[in-house]
């Protein structure tokens, strides 16, 4: 293997979907590419735009988690050199460090030799996360269904949504971890029933294919979107208009602020077009579901690699 390089890709994702907080997710078609080599002494860099300014050592997320996973099975890790490449906006809800996560593990997995399963890596990051929804489908690509267990975290794949995408992204960053602070630390019992009803709904119409009650859905989220609204502004005017785009609907994507819809198949640029006209302060983009989650490669060095020997 001695010219060739180990590659991990891991997809973005868009975690609840709106009523599914916490616990539903679906990869989109955005990546984080590492390509790796043994070194010296642990080291990240990028040339993406969207990677900048993160650190360049061990307080670097992917470190930290492939360190972490390797501890879990008391395998140590020799240092690497990590180039990472990334179209996925840090901070935006489309799971940036869910893939970060991803990556540190699977380049743990691959460079200890650990070859651990599947249900194994998903434990560990939905631990690490504290839950599935976005470690999940950047494992298994396309729709997860998850809850959360510290023993056992049960995840359910339902296959690959047949929609178009459309990514509403605004130029600030909202940290995770602000977002959630914003949350209340109860819900009264009449309204966690409604929002778990709601969230019921959402995942037959998804799994039944009636895009349009899946829209319907998705924008009457009683867990988060309420709380979050302030954050993120043209959220709520966004989520009651968005139909008259000919979208089917419309959610928070993750933490936010990014807004993620739901659009028919083939509809994509059509709504793209309309909904930029009207909000020109977001970068609106077309996506599609990712249907694969992360993938392993060894792949041969690039030119300035060997050149530089
Ligand atoms: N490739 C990466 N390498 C190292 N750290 C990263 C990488 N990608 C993301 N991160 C870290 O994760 C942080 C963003 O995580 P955060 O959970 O706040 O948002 P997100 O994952 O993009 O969105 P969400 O969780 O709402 O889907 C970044 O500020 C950075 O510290
Ligand atoms: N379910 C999480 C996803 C972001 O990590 C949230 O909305 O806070």
């Amino acid at each position: 293997m001695a010219d060739k390089r180990l590659s991990i890709t891991v997809p973005a994702s868009s975690a609840n979907l709106g009523p599914g907080f916490d616990s539903v997710g679906l990869a989109v078609n955005r990546y984080l590419t590492l390509y790796i080599d043994r070194a010296d002494e642990w080291e990240f860099f990028s040339n993406s735009s969207e990677l900048s300014g993160l650190p360049n050592k061990e307080e670097n997320l992917v470190y930290q988690a492939a360190v972490a996973y390797a501890a879990e099975y008391e395998v140590e890790l020799s240092p690497c050199r990590v180039e990472m490449v990334s179209d996925i906006p840090l901070a935006r809800g489309l799971g940036s460090s869910a893939s970060a996560i991803i990556a540190g593990i699977e380049l743990a997995d691959e460079m200890g030799g650990m070859h651990r399963s599947k249900e194994e890596k998903m434990q560990f990051a939905s631990g690490w996360e504290g839950h599935p929804d976005n470690v999940g489908p950047s494992l298994y690509g396309g729709l997860i269904v998850g809850a959360y267990g510290e023993e056992k975290t049960h995840v359910m794949h339902c296959g690959v949504p047949d929609v178009d995408l459309v990514l509403a992204i605004p130029d600030n960053e909202l940290l995770t971890k602000e977002a959630r602070g914003a949350l209340p630390s109860e819900l009264p019992y009449a309204t966690a029933i409604h929002g778990s009803a709601v969230s019921n709904v959402l995942v037959a119409a998804i799994l039944k294919e009636d895009w349009k009650m899946a829209g319907e859905m998705m924008v009457r989220d009683v867990f988060h979107h309420p709380y979050r609204a302030d954050m993120v502004p043209g959220l709520e005017e966004m989520l009651s208009g968005i139909r008259q785009y000919g979208a089917y609907g419309a959610a928070l994507s993750g933490a936010g602020p990014t807004i993620l819809c739901f659009v028919p198949n083939g509809k994509g640029e059509e709504v793209k077009r309309a909904i930029q006209e009207d909000y020109p302060s977001f970068r609106i983009e077309t996506a599609k579901p990712a249907p694969f989650g992360s993938s392993v490669h060894y792949v041969n060095q690039p030119a300035w690699v060997s050149s530089s020997v």
